[in-house]
């Protein structure tokens, strides 16, 4: 499902360039669920970055569900983000001002009918404890709730690649390991491949698999590449 070779990415700052990522081979079954952890600052996010196309690597290979993402231009990226690619972060990213519905409807494809639509949402709505909160604003929700609508808005067009970037991040602990648990459990059931950046060891606990930066990252483990 996702294929790294030979990638390094630098960042310039201040007129200099600050090497972030020396992966020299990394793969992810699809189905997989892993856990990527490590240090702040070490590069964990810009990994999520390469793998949806945010950012481009310096060299290397980018393959995710069988696209060479290292050879698309800006527009071919964007394209490949909306078609492969679902995204759940620490602070959800919901519009304020639109219900749960509408948030979701916002990223739901124009080819789409509007009973597809309203099936689709009913049933992951339902699927994420959410039935009687679609019209609910952002607000009106609790912390638990506003990540669970996010995780709705992210699987609900059951894209091949799930990032999430401390989706636990700013949860109390038992909303944070009943929303992973559900995220897990969803994974598994509809196959879909989820890589999740934590540093909650116990979040962590919770995958079968676990990856850690150092063991990735062949700038922290001081091997020349
Ligand atoms: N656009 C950028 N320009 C310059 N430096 C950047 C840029 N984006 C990230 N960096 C640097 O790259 C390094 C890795 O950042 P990244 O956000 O990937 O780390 P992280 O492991 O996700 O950290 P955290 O756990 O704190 O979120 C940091 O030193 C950061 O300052």
């Amino acid at each position: 499902m996702i294929r790294l070779q030979g990638i390094a990415k630098s960042f310039r700052l201040h007129g200099q360039t600050l090497p972030i990522l020396q992966v020299a081979e990394w793969q992810i079954l699809k189905g997989e669920c892993l856990a990527l952890m490590g240090p702040s600052g070490c590069g964990k996010s810009t990994l999520l970055h390469l793998l949806s196309g945010i950012i481009t690597a310096d060299q290397g290979e980018v393959w995710v569900d069988g696209q060479p993402v290292h050879l698309f231009n800006e527009s071919k990226r964007d394209r490949f983000r909306a078609d492969y690619i679902g995204y759940i972060f620490q602070d959800f990213h919901l519009i304020s001002s639109l219900t749960v519905k509408q948030n979701v409807e916002l990223i739901l494809p124009r080819t789409w009918t509007k009973k597809e639509r309203a099936e689709k949402l009913g049933y992951w709505l339902e699927r994420v404890g959410l039935a009687d909160r679609g019209n609910h604003l952002p607000s009106q929700l609790s912390r638990g709730q506003q990540q669970r609508a996010a995780i709705v808005r992210a699987l609900i067009t059951k894209p091949p690649l799930l990032l999430a970037d401390e989706p636990t991040g700013s949860l109390d602990w038992e909303t944070a390991s009943e929303m992973m648990s559900l995220l897990l459990e969803i994974c598994k059931d509809e196959q879909l491949t989820l890589l999740t950046v934590t540093h909650d060891r116990h979040i962590a606990d919770m995958f079968p698999r676990r990856v850690h930066m150092q063991d990735l990252n062949d700038l922290h483990r001081g091997v020349s590449v």
